[in-house]
């Protein structure tokens, strides 16, 4: 798959197929989009292209500019990979673009920059300035420019927006199983390594502490899960704690993992980190002695599910 930072700068000559959309979570629901894409695209030997917007549309206006999204856009690149598409085009929403006719739209990203032959589109999809046309002025443009439209039905768009929330849903309350059920993969958090209080040694339970840059990342509702992550290439399992460490008198939220059976120098490193299962919320503990009895029984209750999975 090639990524192309702007339609403006694609160089494929060959005919397209492109769907147009945000696909966070790149979810079971997107997929089948994506299947009808590559398919497509094999079928008449063209090649698929998926548009997409960043920053999210929603954040540019100010009513929604804490909309959080279960994919950075780089994981959002590498799970669009694996489905075997040809070219992923994060085009800048600016301003100016929200403002470009729907015409000109058409003509400039769809026909000359990315040379569509087919456009697979939700039949409720608006675009252009103030969203003001709809699929059949995209139909009538197609007729006007050489391509043909192919409408997502309204039950498999729903499918996949019932989805979407489910997901939200499920990773706000800490339902991590859910979450992925529907994602068809493990969460991920991705970020690097930084100095915490330096408490966790001394607890007995050394925490890398993750710093995730993109402010827009949802992160999962705060307690304790059993996680996983390959250090240097190696699969390690551990128990993250996302929080603010009340027994201890945090304030920030924090994100931080213990890893079992392993023992190096993380900082500065950038981990994936997949979430598997919540083992419980985050508590005030009225000591830190209490904390670390927790914080064993987490460990006996993570081994136990690891083991659980690996059989
Ligand atoms: C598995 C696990 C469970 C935790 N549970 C709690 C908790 O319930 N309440 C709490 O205040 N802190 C909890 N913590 C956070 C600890 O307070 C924190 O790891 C410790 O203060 C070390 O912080 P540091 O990495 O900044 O040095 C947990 C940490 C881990 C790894
Ligand atoms: N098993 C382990 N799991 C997590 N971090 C570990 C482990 N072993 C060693 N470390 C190192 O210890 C650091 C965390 O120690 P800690 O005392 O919690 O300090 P900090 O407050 O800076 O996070 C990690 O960033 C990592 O470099």
């Amino acid at each position: 798959m090639k990524t192309h930072a702007s339609a403006h700068t694609f160089t494929s000559t060959k005919g397209t197929v492109v769907t147009i959309g945000t696909f966070d979570g790149v979810h079971i629901g997107h997929k089948k989009i994506i299947a009808r894409l590559t398919e497509s695209a094999k079928a008449n030997g063209w090649e698929s292209v998926v548009l997409t917007f960043f920053p999210h549309p929603r954040m540019l206006l100010q009513k929604d500019a804490n909309i959080k999204l279960i994919n950075t856009i780089t994981e959002r690149g590498a799970l669009l990979e694996k489905l075997g598409l040809d070219h992923l085009v994060v085009h800048p929403f600016t301003i100016d673009f929200s403002k470009m006719h729907a015409e000109d739209f058409v003509e400039e990203i769809l026909v000359h920059a990315l040379h569509a032959k087919k456009v697979i589109i939700g039949y409720d999809h608006r675009f252009g300035r103030n969203r003001t046309a709809d699929i059949s002025d995209l139909k009538r443009y197609g007729e006007q420019f050489g391509f043909e439209v192919e409408e997502i039905s309204k039950q498999e768009l729903e499918d996949v927006a019932v989805s979407s929330t489910k997901i939200r849903t499920a990773l706000h309350e800490g339902d991590i199983k859910k979450a992925n059920a529907y994602l068809g993969y493990a969460m991920m958090l991705e970020g690097t390594v930084i100095h915490g209080k330096n408490l966790g040694k001394k607890l007995g339970y050394p925490t890398a502490n993750l710093q995730i840059s993109e402010a827009y990342k949802l992160i999962p509702g705060q307690g304790v899960y059993v996680v996983r992550s390959f250090i240097d290439n190696t699969l390690v399992y551990g128990m993250m704690n996302i929080g603010t460490n009340p027994t201890v008198g945090g304030k920030e939220q924090t994100v931080e993992t213990y890893f079992f059976d392993f023992d190096g120098d993380l900082y500065n490193k950038r981990l994936s980190i997949e979430m598997l299962c919540k083992i419980r919320g985050e508590q005030h503990f009225e000591s830190v002695d209490l904390l670390v009895e927790a914080m064993k029984a987490d460990e006996v209750f993570s081994r136990t599910y690891i083991q659980s999975i690996k059989d």
